[in-house]
């Protein structure tokens, strides 16, 4: 039977546990088809674009240790000792390669990224802008996209984010001037200004970060950003009932596919949410970030009980979040009686230090629940005691170290 006739669209029978539908005041969303258990994995996607979140050119005050050296252009793994560089590009800054292997399959590195690469590089009015230089990079994959992969390029046109400032943001006409000097390929059709403008507006609702490894300092910055099918229609929860995963170093094929897994058991119908950033920031910090960044207020349960706080409630000390930005944290004691949800960040966020990141139950295994919590930001095992307290769970093994 095909799809059509089987009533079935092409997300349901690819996602057996995820069912996409229209939410008022938040567009389209992901819900339980079925009930399902914490640890359950209900998304695993792959990129269909990824670029390095590093500029070509660093300005003096970036005290980041990474480069686009230290990356594979093509799989992004950390590259090891033995690296195979980009023979048509220049010399001094050419891409590399984990293996000859990820050179010669990278469509993302084609002649015209090569090309376009190098001359952007001896581009002063960009060099002086890392962040532009980041999104000019996104711009150039996107528009290779269009040429190596048609339906990739449609997908991602259809997500959400449009150019809505009409006429279009500076950023987006000094960007796009820049493309177009690079001698966009014949064949990438609609392109204009309104089409840059777009695209990087889907960026920005959309790019999951692939970070650096956690280091116990705190600092963890970008490696890579990438645009994912699927997991872009999640909706942010600032008490997400999933988180993401994702093992870039790993060796396997799929290095830089995103696992969604579920924090917690969840009802039949109920939206699977994840949150944008680390779950400790404040009402305050949390409602600036979603609105500058995906342009919407937040009013899930905790930002409704958060809403009333006092000030004095809302502030702490300054912490680095997981792409280095000062964010204000949020207090969370014990005792705190005021706030309902407490018990989420008891079980479910990481305790160690300077880490932030949050706790999912490893998958079930025939059927039975783990007790076993990794952490989606250092990779911490915890397992889990029966009764939660605020000193719980001990920890079983510590992946990175
Ligand atoms: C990654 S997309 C999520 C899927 C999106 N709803 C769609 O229709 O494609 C991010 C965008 O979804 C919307 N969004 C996400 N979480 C939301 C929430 N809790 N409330 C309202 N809008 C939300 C915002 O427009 C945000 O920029």
């Amino acid at each position: 039977m095909d799809r059509e006739r089987s009533g079935m669209s092409g997300l349901e029978s690819r996602l057996p546990f995820l069912r996409r539908v229209e939410i008022e005041g938040k567009g389209r969303a992901l819900v339980a088809s079925q009930s399902l258990g914490a640890g359950q994995i209900v998304l695993r996607d792959s990129p269909i674009l990824l670029y390095s979140a590093l500029p070509f050119v660093k300005n003096k005050n970036n005290d980041n240790p990474s480069s686009n050296n230290s990356y594979c252009s093509n799989c992004f793994r950390t590259l090891q000792q033995s690296s195979v560089s980009c023979p048509s590009c220049s010399p001094h800054h050419a891409a590399l390669f984990c293996s000859p292997n990820c050179q010669s399959s990278s469509v993302a590195h084609s002649p015209w990224v090569c090309q376009a690469l190098s001359r952007l590089r001896d581009c002063p009015s960009l060099l002086l802008h890392e962040d532009r230089q980041v999104q000019a990079s996104f711009l150039i994959a996107a528009y290779n996209l269009a040429l190596v992969s048609p339906s990739h390029f449609q997908i991602l046109l259809s997500l959400q984010g449009e150019a809505e400032a009409s006429p279009p943001p500076p950023e987006a006409h000094f960007l796009h001037s820049i493309i177009s000097s690079l001698c966009p390929p014949q064949g990438i059709s609609g392109f204009s200004l309104q089409l840059t403008a777009s695209l990087l507006a889907k960026d920005k609702f959309n790019a999951f970060a692939l970070m650096e490894p956690f280091a116990q300092d705190g600092y963890r910055s970008v490696r890579a950003y990438g645009i994912y099918p699927n997991a872009s229609f999640f909706n942010h929860d600032c008490l997400p009932n999933a988180c993401r995963f994702d093992y870039v170093d790993t060796e396997s094929d799929c290095n830089t596919d995103i696992i969604v897994r579920l924090i917690h058991d969840v009802p039949q119908g109920r939206e699977i949410c994840l949150s944008y950033f680390p779950v400790n920031q404040n009402y305050s910090s949390r409602q600036r970030r979603l609105m500058e960044d995906y342009g919407f207020a937040c009013q899930c349960d905790r930002c409704k009980v958060e809403a009333n706080w006092s000030d004095e409630d809302d502030e702490e000390e300054e912490v680095m979040d997981e792409e280095g930005d000062q964010d204000e944290p949020m207090a969370v004691e014990d005792s705190d009686t005021d706030f309902p949800h407490a018990y989420f960040f008891l079980r479910y966020m990481c305790n160690r230090e300077n880490c932030w990141g949050t706790l999912a139950p490893l998958p079930p295994s025939n059927g039975s629940p783990s007790n076993v919590l990794e952490c989606n930001v250092c990779g911490n095992l915890k397992k889990e005691d029966d009764e939660v307290d605020g000193d719980s769970g001990e920890e079983v093994l510590l992946m990175d170290d």
